[in-house]
């Protein structure tokens, strides 16, 4: 961002997360979306939008641009980062949200495009300048970075709960499966796909999977690397998804309520992306939280003497929301830097 002008984004894919980022920045006064990438028509994506939004009459088409007030979109109908002009938009950042551009090559196509930075919406394949989840460690995002991801919306949901308990308590290792709304890459009939369960009919079947969100766990938060196993279980519900995580406390001495006190407290540090539920809430309650972790107090159990459950819920809204607060994140890196040369 320049002095007070907008920043300018660039979405790639305007499924589910794309159109929650669309829509959050529309309603904001420093994010201007100048053009977005999709496979879908436009009249079509259009239709989406409105569809969901929580005020469609804000959203209008005309021609290949998607208008609001405030700002004009550009419609392009591409499908791989390298065909993609960014270049064209002066774009100061890009999301892509598609969840299949996840490589470094990728990422790199998009820089190539003229993108000076690019963020994707999940966890990386394999190399990235960085992985930032706000509340925990913008303190290491480097106005040098380039490609960035913001983790995925379980991987947040289970540092921001790891960091708040680990400010309190020893956590010695711990599992976590999130009990998960099918997503958009899985069948709605059995159907050959990239594995074998996952080639089952989401909407009649509990389908485990794995969740890559282990693997990167030690990149955000270092003193928990190789201690906590991570699994998933897609199940036939269309948005809402619930942490469940055990954990293994160094004090015995600590109780389900304790656990309780600190979430709260940690509730109160990071208001914007972290709360607490006292009431007995299910899935759908949580639709349309711009929260990353909705601690659920009620779900606290504690097992023998170190072993500690709870329950925490979150959809995609709320990632679509930390998504942008990383765009502003390194956007103020770009002032600072600018306001020192
Ligand atoms: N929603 C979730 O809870 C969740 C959880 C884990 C993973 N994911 C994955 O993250 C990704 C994004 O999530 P979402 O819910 O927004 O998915 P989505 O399917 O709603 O959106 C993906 C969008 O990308 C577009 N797209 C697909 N291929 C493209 C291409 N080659 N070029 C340009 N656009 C393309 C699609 O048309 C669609 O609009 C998906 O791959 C999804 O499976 C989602």
């Amino acid at each position: 961002m320049n002095g007070t002008r907008p920043i300018r984004l660039g979405i790639m894919g305007f499924g589910q997360t794309g159109r929650q980022i669309y829509e959050l920045a529309s309603a904001s006064s420093d994010i201007e979306v100048v053009a977005v990438a999709d496979v879908g028509r436009a009249d079509i994506l259009h239709y989406l939008l409105q569809s969901e939004a929580k005020n469609p009459e804000l959203f209008r088409l005309d021609g290949n641009f998607l208008c609001t007030d405030r700002q004009r979109s550009r419609l392009m109908s591409i499908d791989t980062p390298a065909e993609m002009p960014w270049d064209v938009f002066e774009v100061d950042i890009v999301i892509d949200a598609t969840g299949i551009y996840r490589s470094e090559a990728d990422m790199q196509s998009h820089l190539a495009g003229g993108a000076p930075r690019v963020l994707i919406r999940t966890l990386p394949e394999d190399t990235i300048d960085r992985v930032i989840i706000p509340e925990i460690n913008s303190g290491a995002a480097d106005v040098r970075d380039r490609m960035i991801s913001a983790a995925s919306p379980t991987t947040t949901a289970l540092c921001l709960l790891l960091h708040i308990l680990s400010e309190q308590f020893v956590v010695e290792c711990g599992s976590m499966t999130t009990v998960h709304a099918y997503t958009s890459d899985q069948a709605l009939q059995d159907y050959a796909g990239s594995d074998y369960r996952r080639s089952r009919s989401a909407p009649k079947n509990i389908i485990p999977n794995g969740h890559d969100a282990g693997r990167w766990l030690g990149h955000i938060l270092p003193s928990f690397a190789g201690k906590v196993h991570t699994s998933t279980l897609n199940v036939p519900v269309q948005e809402g998804c619930l942490l469940d995580t055990t954990l293994v406390l160094d004090d015995d001495t600590v109780t389900a309520a304790d656990v309780n006190e600190v979430m709260r407290a940690g509730a109160k540090k990071y208001p914007h992306s972290v709360a607490v539920v006292e009431d007995p809430i299910v899935s759908s309650d949580v639709l349309g939280s711009e929260y990353s972790l909705l601690f659920d107090a009620k779900g606290t159990l504690k097992a023998g003497e170190h072993f500690i459950k709870t329950l925490g819920w979150y959809e995609t809204r709320g990632h679509a929301a930390r998504l942008l607060d990383v765009a502003r994140l390194y956007a103020s890196l770009d002032q600072q830097k600018e306001a020192a040369s």
